[in-house]
Order: structure tokens, then C-alpha cells, then sequence
């Protein structure tokens, strides 16, 4: 049994969460506000994020980041992107003043807006190093809507720290979720972050009409762009083959259950960007990736023709139909 600190209570944070308690550990999750918290806590539920999902009654939730922490062997930070640096930054003052050392984890899928860092980037600036022993990501093709109903779920938790790896693995792993162990963190990060990119374009693709041969060029051909940024800043190339590679791109871009993939439908049915982020009441990372990538890749010369039709759709408001005509018609070439 391992104690482990939870921080994030929406979707995902909640799912993990509730996993790790299935599983005998002693797990707090940090809710943001005491109401969520006493939710969890008394009726077993977080109707808000796993609408009807009944939680562990062994799973604690606490609106207190210093209580969630203490004596806490691993945390693992589930927040959205945007706020990563602010809940590592206090998480770090917790560990100042408890005087605790962790290993950091965290399950969070996207880039920095304007810096392009990866989480762990983040992470390893605002938590000083004699307060973690490790990093780690909790990644791969896994909606929270489908962890909550034990549907079987493989993913990958990525560690320069095999040991770290591992002890994540065992806090997870059950008959329905399977945890495989790899050793390349960045990779893993830009993986997670760029797949939501080319979902938001599959789901285009459907609301549009087009079928299962345009989604299936689409991810292909986004899976060799992902590959292609992966490998010009380190990644190895077997983890665009893995599970935080083609595993969650198969995931995100063809599931309903995605928050990218919707909104990208919608896009597709003629919604607009505003109303759909305002309706989904949960992040859609791949929004603001695709605004960090596209000036990324723009600044490094790398070419990223997909990435780029996505920003013209989300930040330049151009017709999806022109955006597709436009990457249709690029010069024929080879593909490999
Ligand atoms: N939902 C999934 O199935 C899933 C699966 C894998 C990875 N992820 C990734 O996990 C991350 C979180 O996604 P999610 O779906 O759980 O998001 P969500 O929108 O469901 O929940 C976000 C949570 O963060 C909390 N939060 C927001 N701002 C905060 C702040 N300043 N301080 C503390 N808490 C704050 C919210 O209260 C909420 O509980 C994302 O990067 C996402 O890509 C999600
Ligand atoms: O619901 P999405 O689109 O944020 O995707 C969630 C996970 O990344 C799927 O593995």
C-alpha cells in the first residue's frame, strides 16, 4: 500500500484517483473547493466530472493541498495545463514547509502556452529538486468515462527512473488496468500533447461527413508529423509506435468519449470555438496546443502542415473546407 496524493479532482485526477484506492492504497485526491471534496467524501460521487460513476468509499478527497500532501509518497498532478505551474507552485511551498520529498507524477496532457515547455519542464522549475526524487507521466489511450466502468485500459508511465516507473505501475495496476513502464519522458509529453491536435481534426472530418478512410489519412499522416517534431527534439521513435503514441492518438481521435474529438465534431457541424469550450465544461487541451505547436514549429522551421490547418480553423476562423482543399492539393510526394 502506497500512499499517493492526488491534485486535481475532474475527470481524470478523480478516475486515477479512484483506481489507486480500488486498489488498496491509501489515496488523497485535492479537490479546489471543500463542497466537491465533501461530495466525494460523503455520497461517493463527483457528479460533475463522472456524472453517475459511484467512487471507492476508501477514496478521501480534501480541499486542503497541505493535508492531501502529508506523508504522501508519490503526487500526481492532474490538472489542466494552464494551471500546472500555479498547483506546482504551491505544491511546493507544502513540501517546504513539510519538509517532504516526493516522487512528482503527473497525468496532464498538453505545452506551455508561450514558452512551448513540456509539464515536467514546468515541474522541475517550480518544485526544487530536494523536494522530488523523480518525474513521471501517467499516459496513453485512457478516458476517465471508460476507467470509472473498469473497461480494460493499457497505459504507459514514462520515468528517466526504471524504480519510480515501477512503483507507479504497482499503485495502478489491476485486472482492468495495465500499466506498462517506459523511459522516455519527453517523448511521451509531446506525444500526449500533440495526438489532441489531430483529434480535434478527426472529429472535424466526422461532423463534417467524410468517413473512415479521411480519419484514417488524417491520423496517419498526423502521426508522422507528431513523429517528425518528436525526433527533432529528442524523442525516441518507438514511443510514437507505443501506447502515449499511436495507442492514445487511436483513442482521442476516434473516441466520443474525447473532449478534442467532440469539439472538433462540433466544429464540423458548424458550432463555433466559443460555444463549445463554453459547453463542455471541461478542458480541451488540444486547443491551446495547437496555438503553442503551430508558433513552435513556425519558429524552428519544422513543417507541420496538419497542425497548421487546425490553426487556421481554431485561430483564423477559415472555412474547414478550404483548410482540407488547401492540404489536399500540396505538392504530391513520397511518404516516406
Ligand atoms: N479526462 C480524461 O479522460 C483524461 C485522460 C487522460 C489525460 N487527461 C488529461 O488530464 C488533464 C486534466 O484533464 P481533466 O479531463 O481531468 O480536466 P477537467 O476539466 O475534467 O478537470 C480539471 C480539474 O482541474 C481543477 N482545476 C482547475 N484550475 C485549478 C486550479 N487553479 N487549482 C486547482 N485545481 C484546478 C478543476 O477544478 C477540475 O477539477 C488534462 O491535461 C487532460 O488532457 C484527461
Ligand atoms: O478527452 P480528451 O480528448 O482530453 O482525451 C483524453 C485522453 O488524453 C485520452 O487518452
Amino acid at each position: 500500500m502506497t500512499k499517493i496524493a492526488v491534485l486535481g479532482g475532474g475527470s481524470w485526477g478523480s478516475a486515477l484517483a479512484n483506481v489507486a484506492a480500488e486498489n488498496d492504497n491509501d489515496v488523497r485526491l485535492w479537490t479546489r473547493t471543500a463542497t466537491q471534496a465533501d461530495e466525494i467524501n460523503g455520497q461517493h460521487t463527483n457528479q460533475k466530472y463522472l456524472p453517475n460513476a459511484k467512487l471507492s468509499d476508501g477514496l478521501m478527497a480534501t480541499s486542503n493541498l497541505a493535508l492531501a500532501v502529508m506523508d504522501a509518497e508519490v503526487v500526481l498532478i492532474v490538472v489542466p495545463t494552464k494551471v500546472v505551474r500555479e498547483v506546482a507552485s504551491q505544491l511546493a511551498d507544502v513540501l517546504n514547509k513539510q519538509n517532504h520529498r516526493v516522487i512528482l507524477a503527473h497525468a496532464t496532457k498538453g505545452l506551455e502556452q508561450e514558452t512551448y515547455k513540456r509539464i515536467s519542464e514546468m515541474l522541475f522549475e517550480e518544485v526544487p529538486e530536494k523536494y522530488r526524487s523523480s518525474l513521471a507521466m501517467v499516459s496513453g489511450p485512457s478516458h476517465a468515462e471508460d476507467v470509472i466502468k473498469h473497461d480494460l485500459t493499457a497505459v504507459s508511465i514514462a520515468s528517466d527512473d526504471k524504480a519510480a516507473a515501477q512503483k507507479l505501475q504497482k499503485i495502478f495496476a489491476n485486472a482492468s488496468f495495465r500499466p506498462y513502464t517506459n523511459n522516455d519522458l519527453l517523448g511521451s509529453e509531446l506525444a500526449a500533447a500533440l495526438k489532441n491536435i489531430i483529434a480535434i481534426g478527426s472529429g472535424a472530418l466526422v461532423g463534417l461527413g467524410y468517413g473512415a478512410n479521411a480519419q484514417a489519412a488524417l491520423l496517419t499522416r498526423g502521426l508522422s508529423e507528431m513523429r517528425a517534431l518528436g525526433l527533432a527534439m529528442g524523442a525516441q521513435p518507438e514511443t510514437f509506435l507505443g501506447l502515449a503514441g499511436i495507442g492514445d492518438l487511436i483513442v482521442t481521435g476516434m473516441s466520443p468519449n474525447s473532449r478534442n474529438y467532440r469539439a472538433g465534431q462540433q466544429l464540423g457541424e458548424g458550432k463555433n470555438l466559443q460555444e463549445i469550450q463554453d459547453q463542455m465544461g471541461m478542458v480541451i487541451e488540444g486547443v491551446s496546443t495547437t496555438k503553442a505547436v503551430y508558433e513552435f514549429a513556425k519558429q524552428n522551421h519544422v513543417e507541420m502542415p496538419i497542425t497548421e490547418g487546425i490553426y487556421r480553423i481554431l485561430y483564423q476562423n477559415e472555412p474547414l473546407r478550404e483548410v482540407i482543399q488547401d492540404l489536399m492539393s500540396r505538392p504530391l510526394r513520397s511518404e516516406n
